[in-house]
C-alpha cells in the first residue's frame, strides 16, 4: 500500500515537474511578479519579523523579489541548508543579510555558508514569522508533494506554531486534482499558485 503512494507521488512529480520545465520565460516572470506581489501584500508578511524562505533553483518560481524586499523591509531572513555530511541529512536555517552571501550548495541550490545565525523555534515567535516551503505538486486540501526527501515534513514535524505560518507557493501548473498523502505529510496553512 505504501509503496503504492510512492510510487504514485513519483510519477506525479515527473508529470508535474515536466509542465513547469515548459513554462516559457514570459510566463515565469509574470508569475513571479504576481507572486511577489501577493506575498508582500499579504498580513502574514507584513507581520512577520522573520522570514524563513526557500531560495529557488530549476524550474522553480523566484523568491528573488520577495527576498530582496523582506531585507529591505528589515526583516530577518532566514533560507534553508541541507548538512548532507550527517547519516541523515537534515535541513536548517541560517539567516542572511544579503543575497550575495548565499553559494552553490545541496544539488546545485544556492545556500547560506551555515556560519550566521541559525533558526531556532520558538512557539510564542511563531506567531511573528512566516515560511514559504517548495513545493512540486499540491491539491485543493493543501495536500503537499516535494522533491521527495521529506526535509519539511521532518522539519516542521516538532513545530506546530510554524506549521499554521506556513504557506507553499507555485505556479498555477503545480496545482493537481487529488494527492496521495501519507502519514507523515505536513500540509502547508495555504496553497498559493499564481
Ligand atoms: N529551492 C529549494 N531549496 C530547497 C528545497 C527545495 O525544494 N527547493 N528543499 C526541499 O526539500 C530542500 C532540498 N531538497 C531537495 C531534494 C531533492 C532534490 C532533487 O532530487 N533534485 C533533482 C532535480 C529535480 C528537478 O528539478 O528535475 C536533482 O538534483 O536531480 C532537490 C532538492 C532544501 N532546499
Ligand atoms: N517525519 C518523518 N519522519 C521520518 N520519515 C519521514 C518523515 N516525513 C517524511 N518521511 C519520509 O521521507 C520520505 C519522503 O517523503 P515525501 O515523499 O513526503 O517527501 P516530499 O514532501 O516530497 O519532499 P520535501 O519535503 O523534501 O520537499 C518518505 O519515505 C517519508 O516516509
Amino acid at each position: 500500500m505504501e509503496d503504492g503512494i510512492k510510487r504514485n507521488k513519483r510519477e506525479i512529480r515527473k508529470a508535474v515537474l515536466n509542465s513547469r520545465d515548459n513554462l516559457s520565460k514570459q510566463e515565469r516572470e509574470k508569475a513571479s511578479l504576481l507572486l511577489t506581489e501577493r506575498i508582500l501584500g499579504h498580513q502574514w508578511f507584513y507581520r512577520a519579523e522573520q522570514i524563513l524562505c526557500f531560495v529557488s533553483y530549476g524550474s522553480e518560481i523566484s523568491t528573488r523579489g520577495i527576498l530582496e524586499e523582506a531585507l529591505k523591509a528589515g526583516k530577518k531572513v532566514y533560507v534553508p541548508k541541507v548538512l548532507s555530511g550527517k547519516k541523515h541529512p537534515e535541513m536548517c536555517f541560517y539567516r542572511i543579510t544579503g543575497l550575495t552571501e548565499l553559494e552553490t550548495g545541496y544539488r546545485g541550490i544556492p545556500e547560506p555558508a551555515g556560519d550566521s545565525e541559525e533558526y531556532v523555534y520558538s512557539q510564542e515567535e511563531a506567531e511573528r514569522t512566516l515560511l514559504l516551503m517548495p513545493g512540486v505538486a499540491f491539491d485543493r486540501y493543501r495536500n503537499r508533494i516535494g522533491y521527495g526527501k521529506g526535509f519539511y515534513d521532518r522539519f516542521l514535524e516538532d513545530k506546530p506554531g510554524l506549521q499554521q505560518r506556513a504557506i507553499a507557493v507555485g505556479y498555477r501548473c503545480q496545482m493537481t486534482d487529488t494527492l496521495p498523502a501519507e502519514k507523515t505529510d505536513i500540509r502547508p496553512y495555504q496553497v498559493i499558485c499564481v
